[in-house]
Parts: C-alpha cells; sequence; structure tokens
C-alpha cells in the first residue's frame, strides 16, 4: 500500500527521509492520508476527509483543531520532548540576555564613533549603565515541569539558581527527572512571590490563556525578569506593557513578537526561535514521521493528544480492521458479533479508551468484505472505519 503525506511548513530533510520512497510526500500533494505540520494554523484551513491523522512536529497543538477533529476520528499526533533542549537553551540564553543586559549593551557599544582611545572611553564612562546581576542565589520561578519546564529548571539549578517549581498536574516521569533540589511551590501565586526569574512552560489553554495577568504581575518583586517561551496568549500584553512602564518588571524575553511589544526597550522578543535548531527540527521531524508511519502502516498510535496509546503486534497474513469509536459499553461485542456473522476468525484484539474516545484494532484471518466494512461503520458511535491488509 503506498501513503501519501502532506507537509504544512518546512519540514527537515533529514526527519522526512525515514519514509520509504513508496511514500509520497510534500507540500501540493493533494488528499492525503496524513498531514506533517509545525505552527501552521489549521483552525480555518479546511482539512479533506482523506486525512487519516495529523503529526505535529513538535510539542504545542494549539494551532489544531482537535476536537473538532477526534468528532471524525482523526487521529492528532505531537513529538513531546523533541525540542525541549533546544527551547531550554534559549530560555538560559533568554535569562543571560536580562540578566546582564546584553542588548542594550551591545546596541550602545555598535553605536560608538571615533578612534579606539575615544571608544575606549566612552565603553569605561557608559559600561556603569548596563551592570547586571549573577544567577547562583537568585529564584527562578518554573510554571510548568514538563518536558521543557523540567530540563530549564534542572539547569538552572546547576548554574546555582534556586528554583521554585509549580505543576499541580506533573507526570510521574517528569518528577522523577527533576532535581531533588527544585522546591515545589504550593501555588501559582507562591512563585509569583518569590521569583526574582519567572518562566512559563505550559500548553496555551483556556486555562492558561491570560495565566501572567495584571494581579499575579503584581505580586512579583520589584524588577523582576518575565520569560514567556511557550505561547504568546499565555501572558497578558497589555498589563506586561503597563508593569514594564511603570518599571515593577525589569524585562520581559518571550519568542512571540507583535504590534503591542515592538520597539520596546524592556521587550526581547525573538521570532519563535525556540525549537529552530538543526537538531530539533530533526529530532520533531524523525518522531512525527515514526509516528505516522506506524499510524498509517499498522493503525498503532503513540503520542497522541487525542486518543489512547494503542500499540499491538502484527501477525503475518491477518488482515487488520481499525475502528475510531465514542467510548461506550458494549462497542467491542457489537464489532466482533459482525465479524462472526461474517464466518471471520479473530485472532488478536486491542480494545483502549481515553476520555470519550477509544480506539479498536482487530486482527482477522481472511478477507474483509466492503459490506462488513460498511456494517461495522453503521454501528452508532463508530467514527471511522480502516481496514490495513497484510
Ligand atoms: N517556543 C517554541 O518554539 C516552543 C514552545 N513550546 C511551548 O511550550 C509548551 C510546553 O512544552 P512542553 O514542556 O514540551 O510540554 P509538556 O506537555 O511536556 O509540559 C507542559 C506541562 O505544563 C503543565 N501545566 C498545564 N497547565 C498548567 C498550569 N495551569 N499550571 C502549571 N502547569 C501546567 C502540564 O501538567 C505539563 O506538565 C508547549 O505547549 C508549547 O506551547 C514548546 C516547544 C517549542
Ligand atoms: O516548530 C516550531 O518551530 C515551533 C515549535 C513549537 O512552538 C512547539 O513545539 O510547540
Amino acid at each position: 500500500m503506498n501513503y501519501s503525506i502532506k507537509t504544512l511548513n518546512s519540514i527537515s530533510a533529514r526527519g522526512l527521509s525515514k519514509l520509504p520512497e513508496s511514500y509520497e510526500v510534500g507540500p501540493h500533494v493533494d488528499n492525503a492520508d496524513a498531514w506533517l505540520v509545525r505552527s501552521a494554523n489549521l483552525h480555518s484551513v479546511e482539512i479533506p476527509d482523506s486525512v487519516l491523522a495529523i503529526s505535529r512536529a513538535g510539542a504545542g497543538t494549539n494551532t489544531i483543531p482537535v476536537n473538532q477533529l477526534s468528532g471524525r476520528g482523526v487521529v492528532v499526533f505531537n513529538t513531546p520532548g523533541s525540542n525541549a533542549n533546544a527551547v531550554k537553551e534559549l530560555v538560559l540564553a533568554g535569562i543571560l540576555l536580562g540578566a546582564r543586559n546584553i542588548l542594550p549593551a551591545a546596541a550602545f557599544a555598535r553605536q560608538l564613533t571615533g578612534d579606539d582611545n575615544e571608544i575606549n572611553a566612552a565603553v569605561e564612562a557608559g559600561k556603569k549603565q548596563f551592570v547586571g546581576w549573577e544567577l547562583p542565589g537568585r529564584t527562578l520561578g518554573v510554571i510548568g515541569l514538563g518536558e521543557v519546564g523540567v530540563q530549564v529548571a534542572n539547569a538552572a539549578e546547576a548554574l546555582g539558581m534556586k528554583v521554585l517549581g509549580y505543576d499541580p498536574a506533573i507526570t510521574i516521569r517528569h518528577a522523577w527527572q527533576l532535581s531533588s533540589h527544585v522546591t515545589r511551590a504550593a501555588s501559582i501565586d507562591e512563585v509569583f512571590r518569590r521569583a526574582d526569574v519567572l518562566t512559563v512552560h505550559v500548553p496555551l489553554i483556556e486555562a492558561t490563556q491570560g495565566l501572567v495577568n495584571a494581579e499575579r504581575l503584581a505580586l512579583m518583586k520589584q524588577r523582576a525578569l518575565v520569560l514567556n517561551f511557550s505561547r504568546a496568549g499565555i501572558v497578558d500584553s497589555p498589563a506586561m506593557v503597563a508593569a514594564l512602564e511603570s518599571g515593577s518588571i525589569r524585562g520581559y524575553v518571550c519568542d512571540f513578537p507583535s504590534a503591542e511589544l515592538l520597539n520596546r526597550p524592556k521587550v526581547v522578543a525573538l521570532p519563535h526561535l525556540g525549537a529552530s535548531t538543526v537538531e530539533a527540527e530533526e529530532n520533531s521531524a524523525a518522531m512525527a514521521v515514526n509516528e505516522l508511519r506506524d499510524f498509517l502502516e499498522n493503525g498503532n498510535i503513540s503520542n497522541s493528544v487525542n486518543f489512547p496509546d494503542a500499540v499491538l503486534a502484527r501477525e503475518p497474513d491477518t488482515t487488520r480492521i481499525v475502528v475510531a469509536n465514542v467510548n461506550v459499553p458494549n462497542m467491542v461485542a457489537e464489532i466482533s458479533a459482525l465479524i462472526g456473522d461474517a464466518g471471520i476468525n479473530i485472532t488478536n484484539l486491542l480494545n483502549k479508551s481515553r476520555g470519550e474516545l477509544a480506539w479498536t484494532m482487530i486482527d482477522v484471518r481472511g478477507p474483509v468484505t466492503d459490506a462488513l466494512r460498511s456494517s461495522i461503520e453503521q454501528i452508532e458511535g463508530v467514527l471511522r472505519v480502516r481496514v490495513i491488509e497484510p
């Protein structure tokens, strides 16, 4: 079977090279079986019915209409951790940019004129305006201790910072990865109160929209530094601008330029560069490609953000019936009954659920007719059915 994948952003060629030659891949593929995206905003894009899955080569899926796709039985993947080191490194750079006033200082040096003696004199006279501060002993507040947040917390701790973390839904894996020197904050407001530097590493969802707002900025120490390498909407921009103008916040370092933030000396806004390293682009693309291949060729799911993980080893010479369905009782029995009525023997079966959705894979010996497929599609609660030949 030949599959096709449409790419909607520039995707690392090395990552794409993991696909076999039989795959049709590129930006102009019509009616593709799957889409591979980075930050492309799909909320107002028509996604054809041919699309069985979308993989986001990266972490954030706020640009994808996940709920709507779930209702169509379309699986949405992301690539957890694939770019976390790249983001961590840029966050560390951001902390140092703010702590040492590096950008205004470099701008000052760039505009110097005269011979070397005059430049040296101007340097000695001017440098006192850029006196910074060192990291050891300062408190870094990290909100969100997932793939990125844990790496940022551990790296800052290794640089001598005191680290205060907050994540009410931290996973066991991330809790194990976190340095034992990181202190757990009892509340999000405690992080705002105690941080000299605050960094947010949470997804943009309804609950995190405007999480950094005027009330919380007012809790912060005078002249604290705020970083946002997650998503623009997590910080209330007018509140941030007001805090910068009043001088209560020293600086805002982020990955999301906007009209409101342009030309503000206390703002460093990078052009969404967190994941823009050769390594992160390659890792993310390779991970997304592997997820899509296993999904298209076997119906298996790893790292989906809407459907459960579901992996069932393939046995030779079996046909796989893959069903995306609403998580309601008796579904497996109803599907199995139709297969039995068609006189087909089931060799293996997996049914996994996640919230309101479920994924069912049934391996059978013998051909699956269009009539059987269509009768499974008619079951109430079935969203989509695929038949994958041996
Ligand atoms: N600037 C860039 O290029 C990049 C930006 N990102 C952004 O960073 C976000 C985080 O990335 P990862 O760490 O890889 O994701 P992740 O899913 O591994 O971690 C997110 C963490 O935030 C926590 N969380 C959710 N709501 C919270 C709340 N209200 N308070 C405290 N914690 C909360 C979750 O429990 C989870 O542990 C992504 O969703 C994406 O928006 C990620 C990678 C690159
Ligand atoms: O693909 C990119 O450059 C952005 C990465 C990102 O924002 C993410 O992974 O959430």
